[in-house]
Formats: structure tokens, C-alpha cells, sequence
């Protein structure tokens, strides 16, 4: 894809999030608040239907152009596996400096559609069920895998897991269904 720019953008909105995740009362907060607004306005005035849209769909990148979820870099991607690593900027902070709960699930599904598009599927989480082994800690790399456990019919069972080096932090269960052809 050319460069439109889109990698330093989602880039500088991941640090912008941190920042604003991290900073305490600050002097240009009304100022701040303005531009963004102004900027706003701009980029709404180039909105685009789903297909034309650049966000998560720079798939050079390693996070796809996206901040939706953490950070995932694959590695590894086949039909039957993901590796990669993941990070969680400050902006998923739950609280004692350990990631939001609700980030743990947001990455593992990401995790598991790679595989899902790696095998040319149409596919849709049916269900996404996360164990949460030890608390997952901001600003590391960690390390990420997601394999297939078994494809009965339309029905892809999938597993993953999330390490901080060999402590387990969190592991998850997911159902994805390939999706009839016709279906939205
Ligand atoms: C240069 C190119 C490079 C490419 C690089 C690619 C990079 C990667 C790119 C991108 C990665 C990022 C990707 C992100 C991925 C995110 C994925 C999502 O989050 S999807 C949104 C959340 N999910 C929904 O909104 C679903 C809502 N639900 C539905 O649409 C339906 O319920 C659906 C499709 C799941 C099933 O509906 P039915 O009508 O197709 O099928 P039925 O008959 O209901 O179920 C089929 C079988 O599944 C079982 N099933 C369905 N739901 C189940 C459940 N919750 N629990 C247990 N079984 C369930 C049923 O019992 C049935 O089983 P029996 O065939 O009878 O054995």
C-alpha cells in the first residue's frame, strides 16, 4: 500500500491516548481541546463507507493502522497458528498497573481473527471466553500465541494464551463461526 500517511498518524494518536491516559491537571487542556475539535471537524469532512477506510486496514502494519486494540505484532501466522508480540500502551490501564480486564478478551479476539483470515474465512466470534492467570502488566512486551484446537464443520474452536516471558497472564477459549454465504 503507498503511504498515506496513516502509519505515523495511528503512531502518534497510540502516544497521544498514553499521554492523555498519564497526565495530570495541565494549563493547555482548554487548547488542547479545541484543536482536537478543529481536527474533528477536518477529518469528518473525509468520511468514508466501510471498504474505503484506511483505519485497521493497513495490514503492512504491524497493528494494522488501528488503536482499537493493544498493539499485536504477528510473527507467525498460518492456518492452524498466530505468534506475535503485544503490548498494552498506558492508555489500557485498569488500575495498579495492570491492564483493563475488558483489553485482555479485545486482544485475543484480534489474536484469533488473524487465523481466521489467514484461512480465507468469513468468520464471526461466537464466543470468547478469557481466564485472567496473572495480572498483565503496561509498557511490556509480551508474548502472544493463538492456535486452532479443532474445525468441526462451519465451527472453528480456538485457544490462546498471553505470557510476560513464563508467567501466564492470561488465556482464552473462542468459537468462531464461518458465516453463510449471503450473511452480512
Ligand atoms: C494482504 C492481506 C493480509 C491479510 C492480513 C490479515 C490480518 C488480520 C486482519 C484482521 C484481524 C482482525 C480480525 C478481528 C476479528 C474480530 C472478530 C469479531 O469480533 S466478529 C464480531 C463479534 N461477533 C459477532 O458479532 C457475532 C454475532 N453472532 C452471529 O453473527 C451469529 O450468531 C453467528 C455467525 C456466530 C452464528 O450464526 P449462524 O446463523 O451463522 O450459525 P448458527 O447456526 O447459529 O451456529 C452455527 C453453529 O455454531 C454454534 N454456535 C453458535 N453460537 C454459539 C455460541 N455462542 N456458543 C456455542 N455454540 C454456538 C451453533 O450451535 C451451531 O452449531 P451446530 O452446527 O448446530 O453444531
Amino acid at each position: 500500500m503507498t503511504d498515506d500517511g496513516y502509519a505515523e498518524l495511528t503512531s502518534a494518536l497510540r502516544g497521544f491516548l498514553d499521554a492523555v491516559a498519564t497526565a495530570g491537571p495541565h494549563d493547555q487542556v482548554q487548547a488542547l481541546t479545541d484543536d482536537l475539535r478543529r481536527w474533528t471537524a477536518i477529518l469528518a469532512e473525509s468520511r468514508q463507507e466501510e471498504g474505503k477506510r484506511v483505519f485497521g486496514e493497513r495490514f503492512d502494519l504491524p497493528d494494522r493502522g488501528q488503536t482499537l486494540t493493544p498493539v499485536f505484532a504477528p510473527q507467525v501466522v498460518t492456518t492452524s497458528k498466530v505468534e506475535g508480540t503485544a503490548w498494552f500502551g498506558d492508555y489500557f490501564h485498569g488500575s495498579n498497573g495492570a491492564a483493563h480486564g475488558g483489553t485482555l478478551p479485545l486482544l485475543f479476539d484480534e489474536v484469533f481473527g488473524h487465523i481466521a483470515v489467514e484461512r480465507g474465512s468469513r468468520a464471526r466470534t461466537a464466543y470468547l471466553h478469557t481466564d485472567f492467570r496473572s495480572v498483565t502488566p503496561i509498557g511490556v512486551d509480551l508474548q502472544v500465541r493463538a492456535w486452532v484446537e479443532r474445525a468441526e464443520g462451519r465451527k472453528l474452536f480456538l485457544a490462546a494464551d498471553l505470557r510476560d516471558g513464563e508467567v501466564v497472564c492470561a488465556e482464552a477459549e473462542a468459537l468462531f463461526v464461518l458465516l453463510r454465504d449471503g450473511a452480512p
